[in-house]
């Protein structure tokens, strides 16, 4: 059967291992395919860089514009990242009939509502595996392995860079630099790593995960995010002494008032399974109200696992050719006219509990000044820790767990204690989800 051309922008990590994949199991991709996945073309600023990952088997381009303009290409496969050019490239890629593969979550999570709208107008597919938790098949699981399911939470360690950097830091004890180096290395990060770390690409992830699993728009500007870069190592060790490991999870949350979207370092009983979960590895907790908690684990970064996702999409996108187009599966589930307008609630509406650690005056009473404060805003309090002062120090450590509560409260509770004379600096706050 005629082969389906392919145009591919961008071979640095998942472009290259797309490449690499796609020649190396080709016979059994065709057969699953119905047709053999040709990729005719690669784009690169880098034309060295290309040559040396295709061996010069294929046409090579510095301009992504020509090959998003050729009519021989059948599907733009988009690897190059960033809100920019590729933004530009999907749209004409769009606008010229052609089907879309991208890994490109910021680009998704940001001007997704714009470009499914055009794809849908168009009668072409966007598709977007690789875009959460790398090779996981997560969209697939909740586009359609879920389909039956009112859909009710999903959490997530979604970001294999941070996951990686708490992982070594925590078993290895090195230091952060280093392990983002690392990580870098590994071909795991962000263009600019600060997307990892401060939460902004977990947050993309949970975006668009949200509007898959409660049929809502693309809200990124409505998700909360907080990263690792303020994470102290005194408190993984405390959070270990009660029996948590601190994970930074993507959690997006269905409630009456509205959807709770929220990024950021959680505090999570360290028997669970997700707690587990080490390195660069990825896993997404679905709470659905037929099937209950399914769980799915893999590698979420990397270029031969999101080459996985890439190549999953190409081959159904194949499948559009060589089955039915009328039936396939709407891009981010539900019928576009069935997309609802429910809130993302802001940040002080969040209900979960909290970790607290403030350091305090030993001194009696102290301890009951905080209890009070907490009883009077009607938060209860599940653990503590007070530590001894050390010797020829005046102050030490508490740590409190609390029970469920509204964010609002906590935070004015906080500035309560803060306000204490007998209490040094700010207190640190982590959330809790019990999972
Ligand atoms: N790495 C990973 O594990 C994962 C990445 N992703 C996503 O996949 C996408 C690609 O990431 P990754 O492969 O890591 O990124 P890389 O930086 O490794 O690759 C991007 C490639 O695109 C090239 N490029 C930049 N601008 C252009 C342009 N205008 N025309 C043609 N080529 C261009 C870059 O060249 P140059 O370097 O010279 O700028 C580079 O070779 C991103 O959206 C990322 O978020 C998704 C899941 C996992
Ligand atoms: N930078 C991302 C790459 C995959 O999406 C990560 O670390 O998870
Ligand atoms: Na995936």
């Amino acid at each position: 059967m005629k082969p389906i051309n392919v145009g591919l922008l961008g071979i640095g990590t998942v472009g290259g291992g797309t490449f690499t994949v796609l020649k190396r199991n080709a016979e059994e991709i065709t057969r699953r395919a119905g047709r053999p996945i040709r990729i005719t073309t690669v784009a690169d600023k880098n034309l060295e860089l290309a040559r040396r990952v295709t061996g010069g088997e294929v046409k090579l381009s510095d301009d992504a514009f020509a090959v998003v303009a050729d009519p021989e290409i059948d599907i733009v496969v988009e690897l190059i990242g960033g809100y920019g050019v590729a933004r530009e490239l999907v749209m004409k890629a769009i606008e010229n009939g052609k089907h879309v593969v991208t890994a490109n979550k910021a680009l998704l999570a940001v001007h997704g509502n714009e470009i499914f709208a055009a794809a849908q107008k168009k009668g072409v597919m966007v598709a977007f595996e690789a875009a959460v938790a790398g090779g996981i098949p997560i969209i697939k699981a909740l586009r359609e392995g879920l389909t039956a399911n009112r859909i009710e939470w999903l959490a997530g360690i979604i970001n294999g860079t941070t996951n990686f950097i708490l992982s070594e830091m925590r078993d290895k004890g090195l230091p952060f630099a280093e392990v983002l180096k690392e990580a870098q290395a590994l071909g795991y990060a962000e263009a600019d790593p600060t997307f990892d770390i401060e939460g902004v690409d977990a947050a993309h992830k949970a975006t668009i995960m949200s509007a898959i699993a409660f049929g809502i728009p693309m809200q990124f500007d409505k998700a909360y995010i907080e990263g690792i870069s303020k994470l102290d190592a005194v408190d993984i060790a405390y959070a270990e002494q009660l029996g948590y490991r601190i994970k930074l999870l993507g959690i997006a949350r269905r409630r009456d008032e509205g959807i709770e979207l929220r990024v950021h370092p959680t505090l999570i009983p360290a028997k669970r399974l997700i707690a587990n979960v080490e390195g660069a590895m990825n896993a997404v907790l679905v709470q659905a109200d037929a099937v209950g908690a399914t769980l799915y684990y893999g590698k979420g970064a990397g270029a031969e696992p999101t080459a996985s996702a890439v190549i999953a999409d190409l081959v159904d996108v194949t499948r559009l050719h060589t089955a039915d187009p009328e039936h396939r599966v709407p891009h981010l589930a539900f019928q576009p006219d069935q997309v609802q307008d429910i809130p993302v609630l802001p940040i002080e509406d969040v209900v979960t509990s909290y970790y607290l650690r403030m350091h305090v005056e030993d001194k009696p009473g102290v301890l009951a000044d905080i209890t009070r404060i907490l009883a009077d805003s009607g938060i209860s309090i599940e653990a503590l820790i007070q530590k001894e002062a050390a010797e020829g120090e005046s102050h030490t450590d508490i740590i409190l767990l609390t029970h469920q509560t509204v964010e609002g409260k906590a935070n004015a509770a906080i500035v309560r204690i803060e306000a204490l004379p007998v209490v040094q600096g700010r207190v640190t706050r982590l959330r809790m989800e019990s999972l």
